[in-house]
């Protein structure tokens, strides 16, 4: 048995075609079951249905062969609890940026420049603190889970730093962009014990994802 983690969401949508083109069908649709394990079109291939934060944990503690998560998420999840995971393909997909933001009319270039310390709040910690401290801004984090456009606007922080696509949600919250941190998709990673016990499998299995992505490009 084969077991891919996969998040609810964009993350299962936009995989949902690459697993058609390498004729899997997944055989529920996790927005009207309940379920967490749903079959597949091939009696050997299973995905389970993870939260997006927990696809690295579960593919490196061995509870999925093989997960689909953004490169924000694996890059986090590396910075606090190691490695332990291999990172196959760019699949293309869940296309966004990495970025700081800040509230209309801030001047954030004055407050590096100054060397002033910034209150930052964000998901990825981690990530935030490795950038700043590459440019050698002093900053303070503040972790949150979600809404981070909210923070700017409260008081609790002069900047985030969150997944930016459309910009749409910086719009609609008076908020602007001041710098790209990184560019994001989602890659497919591997177990590497399971690679070793399961070799043959899942190499048919990323050479049908690899074709898929091929026969898009
Ligand atoms: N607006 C967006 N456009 C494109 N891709 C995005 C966007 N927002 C997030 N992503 C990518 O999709 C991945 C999954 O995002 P999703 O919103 O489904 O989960 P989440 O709610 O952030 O995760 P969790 O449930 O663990 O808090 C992100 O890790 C990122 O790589
Ligand atoms: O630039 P945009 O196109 O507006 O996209 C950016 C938004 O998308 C993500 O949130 P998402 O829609 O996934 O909501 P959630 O993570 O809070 O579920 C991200 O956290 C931003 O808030």
């Amino acid at each position: 048995m084969i077991t891919l983690a996969l998040s609810k969401g964009r993350i299962f949508e936009d995989t949902l075609p690459l697993l058609r083109a390498a004729g899997i069908e997944v055989l529920e649709d996790p927005e009207k079951s309940r379920k967490l394990i749903i079959g597949t079109s091939r009696p050997d291939v299973r995905v389970v249905l993870v939260r997006a934060s927990d696809v690295p944990t579960y593919v490196q503690h061995g509870g999925a062969d093989l997960g689909v998560a953004g490169l924000d998420v694996l890059l986090e999840a590396a910075a606090d609890h190691g490695g332990g995971l291999y990172r196959l393909l760019d699949l293309g997909i869940a296309r966004c940026r990495l970025s700081v933001a800040v509230r209309e009319g801030y001047d954030y270039a004055a407050t590096v420049k100054q060397g002033s310390r910034l209150k930052v709040a964000t998901k990825y910690t981690h990530l935030a603190r490795q950038f700043f401290a590459s440019k050698g801004v002093h900053v303070d984090l503040v972790k949150l889970y979600g809404s981070m456009e909210l923070a700017p606007l409260t008081g609790l922080a002069d900047a985030i730093v969150d997944l930016v696509s459309t910009g749409s949600t910086l719009k609609a919250n008076h908020l602007v962009e001041v710098e790209k941190i990184m560019d994001i998709s989602a890659r497919l990673v591997v177990n590497p014990a399971a690679l070793k016990l399961k070799r043959e499998p899942l190499r048919a299995l990323v050479e049908a994802f690899e074709a898929a992505l091929g026969a898009q490009a």
